[in-house]
């Protein structure tokens, strides 16, 4: 593992951290962890695993599953497709391009706001407790909580996500009643929910196993949705360079703009990693890196 790590941590040169959400860009750049969590219990960790960043769009996965458990399959894909766009991942254009305006999955930023409004609960803090609640049961700490200079700093300078909920509502993909600014503040609690790589890792596992958790044998999850978030993961989970990652590394994985990676070995392995310096398409640099070396050395692609 000191290997792979040392061998990949200069790719981060090639990139930078998220800036866009500006608290995210005070990260250190050169940062690298990583752990790997056996179905056995046993863990490798490396680097700056215990490094703590926020889920951002890894989150999705997590909204995904909590919206389907709460409404059913019906419901969420009358709101979100299930097809990857070839777009980045707060594009606007196929919102008004394809009839009938839905998002087109629930891992872009469009389909995840969508999703979002799909969580139930009274308010707020309630709906973004019960998301926070429901990390902290799959991760196994109940000391998780959300990052909230991270998500006021993204709600300061959200004028595209913004930009995507209004059009939402205007397509009709938003019910008549929803708060857009309300729902876009849950969307940016749960996108600054801090995990380091062990929870991820934990969490991966988890659907690696399809909901079942193997360290305590107990079913946490339908494996009906778990497979469902996994087939998200691997068409659109590293937003345009999906493809690309699933020729080089071939496993469900998603990527969010803090530089988090939760990646899934079905039946073996789940994997958390972070590195915060980005590549164009926003996903950490090297960590896909990182992924890539351990796949082609461990024959991982499901392919
Ligand atoms: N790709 C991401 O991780 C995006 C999440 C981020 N909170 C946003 O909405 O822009």
């Amino acid at each position: 593992m000191p290997r792979w790590l040392e061998d990949c941590r200069p790719f981060a040169h090639n990139g930078s951290p998220a800036a866009y959400i500006p608290e995210l860009a005070k990260a250190p750049k050169e940062a690298l962890g990583v752990t790997l969590l056996a179905t056995d219990g046993s863990t490798i960790s490396g680097g700056d695993s215990s490094q703590m960043f926020t889920m951002q769009s890894i989150s999705k996965v997590f909204t995904l599953l909590l919206a389907l458990m709460s409404n059913g399959e019906e419901a969420v894909f009358a709101k979100v497709g299930m097809e990857p766009t070839g777009d980045d991942f707060n594009s606007m254009l196929k919102l008004e391009l394809v009839e009938p305006g839905i998002p087109f999955n629930p891992l872009i930023n469009a389909g995840a706001i969508a999703v979002t409004s799909l969580i139930p609960g009274i308010d707020v803090m309630d709906k973004t407790l019960r998301i926070l609640e429901f990390i902290r049961y799959l991760a196994g700490d109940e000391n998780i909580g959300y990052n909230i200079a991270v998500s006021s700093s993204e709600a300061a300078t959200a004028y595209r996500n913004r930009s995507l909920a209004y059009f939402l509502k205007d397509n009709d993909v938003l019910d008549a009643q929803t708060d857009v600014e309300e729902l876009l503040s849950v969307y940016f609690n749960h996108c600054a929910i801090e995990v380091n790589c062990h929870h991820l890792a934990r969490m991966a596992l988890i659907l690696a196993h399809g909901g079942l958790d193997p360290l305590t044998n107990r079913q946490l999850l339908p494996r009906r949705y778990v497979q469902i978030a996994k087939t998200f993961m691997l068409t659109c989970g590293m937003y345009n360079a999906s493809g690309e990652f699933a020729i080089k590394v071939g496993i469900p994985a998603k990527s969010g703009v803090a530089g988090g990676i939760m990646a899934v070995v079905p039946g073996q392995y789940g994997i958390g990693i972070i590195g915060p310096a980005l590549d164009r398409r926003g996903n950490s640099i090297a960590g896909v890196r990182l992924l890539e070396a351990m796949s082609v050395e461990c024959d991982w692609s499901i392919f």
